[in-house]
């Protein structure tokens, strides 16, 4: 996969060079590039922002050095592209916002598919609409939030969608089977881990894990799953009457 980021602070994402990913990029496996914004202006301050049309507090990022930063990576289309199939196959433009629609695990899964994604990282009030408006009209483009909160910009936001997308790219993470029981993928919550020592300051492991049945730990892992769920996310739970949530019979 290929990753372009674009960002005011570039060095924002040297933590990319290190650990899991870092290793991704080393193996070939994410080829990733981050680029300044601000070398694409030409006057000497190196202008990325100015005051908003109607007024208000603030500032809004300029429309042309995004329109220059984006050129130089998307691939170059005219007007005739618009609705070519194409368009469904080349990248994928992400711009983290508060108005995106929801991060998720699925999203994460579907973006891992692509070849490549480019993510745009606004400050300030936000970047100008046009920027979103000329290039959606050129390829694929998703206003992407990570939640209901506040972020000084996309940095933070980038980061967490590429830990979440890359480790699911084949070969990032050594065990592929340690990405199956986890959060969100089965769309529940996962049930709590234990390890040594069986008993540590007066809390002991469930003796089912101990057990060595695989069947009741299995059971009980479900179990926890549900129940953890249903007490801090029941939003994540299918409908009541689903078959897939009643206890095992053999786990009263
Ligand atoms: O609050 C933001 C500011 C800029 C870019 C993104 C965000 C955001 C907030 C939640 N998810 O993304």
């Amino acid at each position: 996969m290929r990753i372009d980021i674009i960002s005011i602070f570039p060095e924002f994402f040297g933590v990319l060079d290190i650990s899991l990913l870092g290793r991704a990029r080393q193996a070939g496996l994410i080829d990733l590039a981050v680029h300044n914004l601000r070398d694409f202006t030409h006057d000497r301050h190196n202008t990325v922002d100015d005051t908003p049309y109607g007024g208000g507090a603030g500032m809004v990022m300029k429309p042309e050095p995004w329109g220059e930063a984006l050129d130089s990576i998307l691939p170059a289309t005219d007007e005739t592209d618009a609705g070519t199939p194409e368009r469904a196959t080349g990248p994928v433009l992400i711009f983290p916002s508060p108005a995106g629609e929801q991060f998720t695990q699925a999203m994460a899964r579907e973006l891992a598919r692509e070849p490549h994604l480019v993510f745009g990282c606004g400050r300030y009030e936000g970047i100008d609409q046009r920027v979103v408006d000329h290039f959606a009209g050129r390829g694929r483009v998703r206003l992407v939030s990570l939640g209901d909160y506040v972020l000084n910009g996309g940095e933070v936001a980038v980061m967490a969608m590429i830990e979440a997308i890359g480790r699911l790219i084949p070969g990032v993470v050594g065990n592929p089977e340690s990405l199956v029981e986890e959060s969100h993928e089965d769309g529940l919550l996962e049930y709590p881990s234990y390890t040594k020592p069986a008993s540590w300051r007066g809390l002991d492991v469930p003796p089912v894990l101990l057990s060595g049945n695989h069947g009741a730990i299995a059971a009980w892992r479900r179990q926890q799953q549900i129940d953890r769920t249903r007490a801090v996310r029941p939003d994540l739970l299918p409908a009541e009457d689903d078959a897939d949530l009643q206890p095992p019979a053999n786990s009263k």
